[in-house]
């Protein structure tokens, strides 16, 4: 049950998010940075009082909730609702996937419905199209670059291999209210947009899927929602929301991006995401890192032997040379982990690994310079280094920005999404900081 209690005070932030992995987070971050809005990212639940002491425009809360269970996926999501929403916020985001990352049991559907039923919308949109990153959709048909989702390498997913590029039928299975569509042909112009909502909205459609293939779509869908109370989809939309909230009120001036930390130390790769892009960037990183790539199975036999071998080898590397640290692998490779450990416990060996990793070496051997590829693999690091916080620096590439966690002693961190970047990402990312 949701609190009534409202804090009003000047500091309260406009939008509050709650994403569903951390990459995610971070990627919608930055883009309501470039927006113009001044955002923070919790890496857990703030508390009220956390939220007094930084004036912004939008809290984003990255959760790790993509592949638990609906129920737990459910509520702590509604745990982060009810503190945004108690501290003031008046507009809601459910951040998600670009690629729409879920099975047929959820998560998306029932949190958002859930979310749908706390703050009592009766209407809401899916928008994951992310043009820049290739994302777009057509005819309720999710595409990645030029192939259907289903034909992306996403069907490969070790987590959730999406097999559906067909948005409107694959919600269905995971909602309990209509399924309907905002078209392309209705993205002509606001007005039109706001129009086709409403009359979905009085034929009792509560999800809408939007359709959309380029930034001048996403803007005037920005446009059509600023006064939804509550919107989910990827980050494309949210470059478009600081100009559509400036324009109604809301938010008052565009502000500019922050810059990139300036923080000395070793650097240290760290992927645990197995996706086609970061197969081909740690393939490329070999050149000039030195590499060590995990022996899965092995580490579920002897992780404490495992782990000290590693941080052996790391001490030993030459400091001037980033450190590249792997579990990436083909969908063969994958496989045959998954069929020894099984899906859950691979996933689990090896992030809780990663995170320890993390651990050792920015403690023992100087690490202050971190890239990690992998949602759930960088949810499992940024937890385990104990980061509360991130400040959002520029952008790497589309959906990827250099962050410094708040606190004492900082790093500079890179969480990528696996699907995003160039083959020279990681070259490009420690390249910003030299
Ligand atoms: N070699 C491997 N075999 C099996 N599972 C793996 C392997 N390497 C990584 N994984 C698991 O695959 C999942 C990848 O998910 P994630 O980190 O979110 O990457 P992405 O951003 O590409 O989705 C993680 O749970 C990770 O622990
Ligand atoms: O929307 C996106 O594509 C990303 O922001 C995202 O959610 C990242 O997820 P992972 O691919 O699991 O890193």
């Amino acid at each position: 049950m949701m609190t009534n209690k409202i804090n009003t005070t000047a500091a309260s932030a406009v939008l509050g998010c709650v994403a569903d992995d951390v990459t995610g987070a971070t990627d919608l971050a930055i883009n309501l940075a470039q927006g113009g809005m001044r955002v923070i990212q919790w890496l857990e639940i703030p508390t009220l009082d956390d939220l007094q002491v930084h004036a912004v425009d939008a809290v984003v809360v990255a959760l790790k909730t993509r592949s638990i269970a609906p129920s737990d996926a459910i509520s702590q999501s509604m745990a982060a609702i009810e503190v945004l929403r108690d501290h003031g916020c008046q507009r809601f985001y459910f951040k998600y996937c670009s690629t729409f990352d879920s099975t047929e049991q959820g998560n998306i559907g029932p949190v958002a419905e859930a979310m749908m039923d706390a703050l009592d919308v009766k209407q809401t949109i899916f928008c994951p199209a992310f043009p820049r990153a290739g994302r777009t959709v057509y005819q309720g048909h999710l595409f990645v670059g030029d192939a259907l989702l289903n034909e992306s390498g996403m069907q490969n997913h070790p987590l959730n291999p999406m097999q559906d590029a067909n948005l409107v039928r694959f919600l269905t299975h995971q909602v309990t209210r209509p399924v309907g569509r905002l078209s392309y042909r209705d993205l002509a112009d606001v007005g039109r947009a706001t129009e086709s909502l409403q009359t979905q909205q009085l034929d009792g459609i509560a999800h809408v899927v939007v359709d959309c293939v380029d930034d001048s779509q996403l803007q005037t869908i920005a446009a059509a929602v600023s006064d939804m109370p509550l919107v989910t989809g990827g980050s494309g939309l949210a470059r478009y929301l600081g100009e559509a909230y400036r324009k109604s009120g809301l938010v008052d001036e565009h502000r500019a991006a922050s810059k990139l930390p300036s923080i000395p130390g070793r650097s240290l790769i760290l992927s645990g995401s197995c996706s086609q892009a970061t197969n081909r960037q740690v393939a490329k990183a070999k050149s000039f890192c030195s590499t060590w790539q995990l022996d899965v199975l092995e580490i579920a036999r002897d992780p404490s032997g495992y782990q000290r071998r590693l941080a052996a080898w790391a001490e030993a590397c030459d400091p001037r040379r980033p450190l590249l640290i792997y579990s990436t692998d083909d969908p063969e490779g994958v496989r045959s982990v998954q069929q020894a450990l099984g899906q859950t416990e691979a996933a689990q060996v090896i992030e809780s690994f990663l995170g320890k990793v993390a651990m050792d070496l920015t403690t023992d051997v100087g690490v202050r310079r971190l890239v990690v590829a992998g949602g759930e693999t960088s949810g499992a690091v940024v937890r385990d280094l104990g980061i509360r916080a991130l400040k959002i620096g520029p952008e790497i590439c589309a959906g990827v920005p250099w962050t410094q966690s708040i606190g004492t002693q900082p790093l500079a961190i890179a969480l990528k999404s696996g699907n995003f970047g160039d083959d020279n990402f990681f070259h490009t990312a420690l390249e910003m900081l030299a």
